[in-house]
């Protein structure tokens, strides 16, 4: 098919090592790290990437120069663009597991950015997804300025988190269960179990690719160079002694002055785990500090830690962006912790999404009907409804950004209850 700039392209599953069809996920794998000016992957790690690919079920899309390439330069083999999709499901509130089309991979080559190959890319790729009938798509982006035009919205934050600990640190309320030190090797097949029991309790959260428990055993390192060896663990078990959480992290070095260490992933399947697992960090001796890059912008250890201030927090910044594909599968796919009724007007650049649309939720169970010839209470982009689904953003917060207008008084705090979620919303999944 050509594209834009007369390239080509194709679309394929990807390959292990050793099947055919494997040079191609190759090429497309290393055409990805140098999107990203990551360092070249070893072959091994190639493998072993193309292998968790396969795992997650994914689609590679790869965009080729047909013709003759410039002595010297990349192959015609090598594509000039990727893009990737694959399914997981997205926690949309009250333990509704809404199945999401999760994008990811997108790279353009730097001498092909800017004729319009991401835009191709994108919009066919939606317009697919919602044919095939994915009520939602997601992603995680690396600048916040480039996906709203396609209809994605914020919708869940994370904030770097640096946490004095030694006397300063003392939680204000008692913790239950145990944590104890454990190999890290062991989450290689207990990170999946333990994640999927704190998937289906929070909201905004998306269920992990592969790549994940490999990292949480110390396999893959964060180059994606080879083992981990500064990797430690710890697990909570419940009261009933079953594993409900794990935290993994890593010293930064005596020279570093206080001396600190990184959780490099904390994941908790109830409130009383996360206050445990960081009960544990702030014990740990010879460290006086802290820091995690993935913390939830609404963080209950600030309320739960005796001194408050020995938490110390960057501003949030956007995480998990969603981008609606079908109003109304989407908005009866989730549950509800109050009824209620609401008229929508969606705007959409691309028209997936757009239209009037009532909204009615009984009993916390939602039914989505076409209401051309009603007045709206509110008028949004699509970009907002997504940001709204899964109660990560307020309503009235957006109203107040001139993002949502309110066309009847009071309609903006009513969405905002509408779409309130049980827990603070959170997603640990960066893909
Ligand atoms: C989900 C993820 O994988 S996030 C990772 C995204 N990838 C990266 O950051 C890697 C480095 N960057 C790149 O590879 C490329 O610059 C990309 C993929 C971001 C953009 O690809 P391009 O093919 O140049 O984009 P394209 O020409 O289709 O532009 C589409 C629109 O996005 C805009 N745009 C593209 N990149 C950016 C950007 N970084 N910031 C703001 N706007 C952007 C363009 O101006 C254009 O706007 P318009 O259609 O409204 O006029």
């Amino acid at each position: 098919m050509a594209i834009a700039g007369d390239y080509e392209l194709r679309r394929f599953r990807p390959s292990r090592q050793g099947e055919e069809g494997y040079g191609q996920t190759r090429e497309w794998i290393r055409a990805v790290g140098a999107g990203f000016y990551e360092k070249r992957r070893p072959e091994d790690l190639i493998a072993r990437t193309a292998a968790a690919f396969v795992a997650d079920g994914r689609e590679l899309t790869g965009v080729y120069q047909p013709g003759p390439v410039p002595v010297g330069t990349f192959g015609p083999e090598v594509p000039v663009a990727t893009f990737a999709t694959f399914r997981k499901t997205l926690n949309a509130g009250y333990g509704a597991l809404v199945p999401a089309h999760l994008v990811t991979a997108v790279t353009v080559r730097t001498s092909h950015r800017r004729r319009g190959i991401l835009r191709r890319l994108m919009t066919e790729d939606l317009a697919r997804a919602k044919a095939d009938g994915a009520p939602i798509a997601a992603l995680t982006a690396s600048e916040a300025s480039i996906y709203r035009r396609f209809g994605f919205g914020v919708a869940t934050a994370e904030r770097r988190v640096t946490v004095a600990t030694g006397p300063r640190f003392k939680l204000a309320v008692p913790t239950d269960g145990r944590v104890e030190a454990a190999d890290p090797g062991v989450l290689l097949n207990l990170a999946p179990v333990v994640f999927e029991r704190a998937h289906r309790v929070t909201p905004g959260s998306i269920d992990r690719q592969d790549r994940y428990r490999h990292t949480a055993a110390g396999l893959w390192d964060r180059d994606g160079g080879g083992e981990d060896r500064a990797l430690r663990a710890a697990l909570h078990f419940d009261v009933d002694g079953v594993p409900d959480g794990y935290v993994t992290y890593a010293f930064q070095g005596w020279e570093h002055e206080p001396h600190t260490m990184e959780v490099r992933d904390l994941v908790a399947a109830s409130p009383e785990a996360y206050l445990a697992l960081w009960d544990f960090l702030g014990s740990l001796d010879l460290v006086r500090r802290i820091v995690w890059s993935e913390a939830p912008a609404d963080d209950p250890l600030a309320w739960a830690l005796d001194d408050a201030r020995a938490l110390r927090a960057e501003a949030a910044q956007d995480m998990l962006w969603l981008r609606i594909l079908d109003v109304p599968a989407a908005l009866e796919a989730r549950r509800y912790g109050v009824d209620g009724a609401l008229v929508l007007d969606v705007v959409d650049g691309l028209g997936m999404a757009a239209g009037r649309y009532r909204l009615t939720v009984a009993e916390g169970v939602a039914n989505v009907s076409r209401a051309d010839g009603e007045t709206p209470d509110l008028v949004l982009d699509a970009a907002e409804l997504a940001s709204l689904f899964v109660g990560g953003v307020r309503a009235t917060t957006l109203r107040e950004a001139g993002r949502i207008s309110e066309e009847n008084p009071g309609a903006a705090l009513a969405a905002e209850r509408l779409f309130a979620v049980e827990r603070p919303a959170h997603c640990l999944t960066h893909f």
